[in-house]
């Protein structure tokens, strides 16, 4: 698949899943650029007259929804029906996220939501989910972490960033671990060692997540119930 055909596939995945999405509803905006194309899809849809307010999961999901128009709101307001968000890599239910960064936040709306619609292309479809994942933590915890996932069996890097000398530095001011394990045979069992670690803000293993899953290609789109 290369880069056209794969930038096509994302879109028919973004748009079908925001054709789902019911007049009334509250919606959580996930980050990246399947996501991405969701929300400019919802935001033609409220042009239209349809009439939701979002609830995005980063400062990019709160640009694109502004730029389209779509009313917002916090969790702090209301509660969220659906959320629509994309995936670094899927297994079925089971996601890495986090490729951006947004993955702290993304959890939070995706688990408040409802429902959690998965937009992806299919080159992030795999059977055992061996993609680095990206750990939020504390400044002062970064040390502290990245030997806990040495002894857990992963590889830490610190997230650098490109255009600014030293780290990236996450929407929340934190900083951000791509922890290599390899295969991951037992995500829910990593998930929780991950979790206990002191420092830790947020991991990118979203375990059980998705309720449904939109996979587009160049020519159709394949939606399933993991
Ligand atoms: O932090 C970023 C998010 O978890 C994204 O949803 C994820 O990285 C997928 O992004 P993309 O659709 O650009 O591949």
């Amino acid at each position: 698949m290369n880069q056209s055909e794969r930038e096509e596939a994302k879109r028919r995945a973004g748009e079908s899943a925001a054709a789902e999405v019911e007049d009334g509803t509250v919606v959580g905006l996930g980050s990246g650029s399947t996501a991405a194309h969701a929300i400019r899809a919802l935001g033609r849809e409220v042009d239209g007259g349809l009439d939701i307010e979002g609830i995005p999961t980063s400062f990019q999901a709160r640009e694109i929804a502004i730029d389209a128009g779509i009313p917002l709101t916090t969790l702090d307001e209301t509660a969220v029906d659906v959320a629509i968000d994309g995936a670094d890599q899927f297994d079925g239910a089971d996601l890495v996220k986090g490729g951006g960064g947004a993955h702290a936040r993304e959890k939070i709306v995706d688990a408040a939501a409802d429902r959690l619609l998965v937009v992806a292309d299919p080159t992030k479809e795999v059977d055992v989910l061996d993609y680095p994942v990206p750990i939020e933590v504390l400044p002062d915890a970064r040390t502290t972490v990245a030997d806990a996932v040495r002894r857990l069996g992963g590889q830490p890097e610190l997230r650098r960033a490109d255009r600014k000398s030293g780290p990236v530095v996450s929407d929340n001011g934190n900083l951000i671990l791509d922890c290599d394990f390899g295969a991951m045979p037992d995500p829910a069992g990593l998930a929780a060692d991950l979790s206990a670690l002191p420092g830790v803000v947020e991991h990118g293993l979203f375990v059980d997540f998705a309720d449904e899953v939109h996979v587009g290609t160049e020519t159709d789109v394949t939606v399933f119930e993991p």
